[in-house]
């Protein structure tokens, strides 16, 4: 099951497999020419990801486009596999399928931001970039100037510049909220998954947040983002797609 799926696969980068498949998304029209136009400029394409966890079927045969500029809102019920969905995208679930973001792996914002307390919103920030780095620079806090400014620009992206040298649990939500989305874009990956960003943040905060997901995928991301409320789906996404017990239903 896992020869096309999981972590290993992204890792490395490999081939975009998906080229050689042929049906689209719900079985509609062949995923043709949607493919190789994301894999070339940093879109997002999942083609039949199935996901068991504890030997029960979480995910199955999940199929999605998302282009560079667009936003894709995943809905559904508790327990519906949005969690797992953007997981397995960002290649921390082992998983069945294809998942191809330009070669790139997916950068993901989780959904209680999982940021270090204890240290500054640039800390957090340039975790993003341990990638690149390499623990042992990092923990030594030898940073190259090249992602010092880096993790600066991501800061501003998301309207902190201001705040870089704050303890992260001196933020407030919505500020926090911000420094995890900074930190993924330090990854700089051309996909961002977010999962449910907003669940714990007040409807000002929310509308905020959702705001700048939209103004990052308008400045060439490709951005997908779970949510649970679907009026806020409606108003900021471009595209919604439901699932239902592990499967697109809409
Ligand atoms: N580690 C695990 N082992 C077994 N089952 C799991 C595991 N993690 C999640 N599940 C199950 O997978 C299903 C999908 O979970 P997931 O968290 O992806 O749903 P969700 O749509 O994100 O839900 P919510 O909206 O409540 O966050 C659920 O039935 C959940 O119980």
């Amino acid at each position: 099951m896992e020869e096309r799926g999981g972590p290993a696969r992204l890792r490395a980068g490999a081939g975009h497999p998906h080229h050689r498949r042929r049906h689209g998304p719900g079985g509609g029209p062949p995923l043709r020419r949607a493919a190789p136009r994301a894999a070339l400029t940093g879109g997002l394409v999942v083609e039949g990801l199935s996901v068991s966890l504890g030997g029960r079927a979480v995910l199955s045969g999940v199929t999605l486009a998302v282009a560079p500029g667009e936003v894709l809102a995943i809905e559904g019920p508790s327990g519906a596999g949005k969690t797992t969905l953007l997981r397995a995208a960002a290649g921390l679930v082992p998983h069945a399928g294809t998942v191809s973001a330009g070669g790139a792996r997916p950068a993901l914002v989780f959904q209680h931001h999982a940021l270090a307390r204890r240290l500054s919103a640039r800390s957090n920030v340039l975790v993003g970039a341990l990638g690149r780095t390499g623990f042992l620079r990092s923990a030594l806090g030898l940073w190259p100037a090249r992602e010092l400014a880096l993790a600066a620009e991501c800061l501003g992206r998301v309207g902190l510049a201001g705040l870089a040298e704050r303890r992260a649990d001196t933020l407030s939500g919505g500020q926090r909220q911000r420094v995890a989305i900074a930190r993924a874009l330090m990854q700089r990956a051309p996909v961002l998954l977010a999962d449910e960003p907003v669940a714990s943040l007040d409807p000002a905060n929310a509308e905020a947040v959702l705001v700048l997901l939209r103004e990052l995928a308008r400045g060439g991301l490709a951005v997908v983002v779970s949510l649970h409320q679907p009026e806020l789906a409606r108003r900021h996404a471009d595209r919604r797609l439901r699932l239902e017990n592990g499967r697109v239903v809409a």
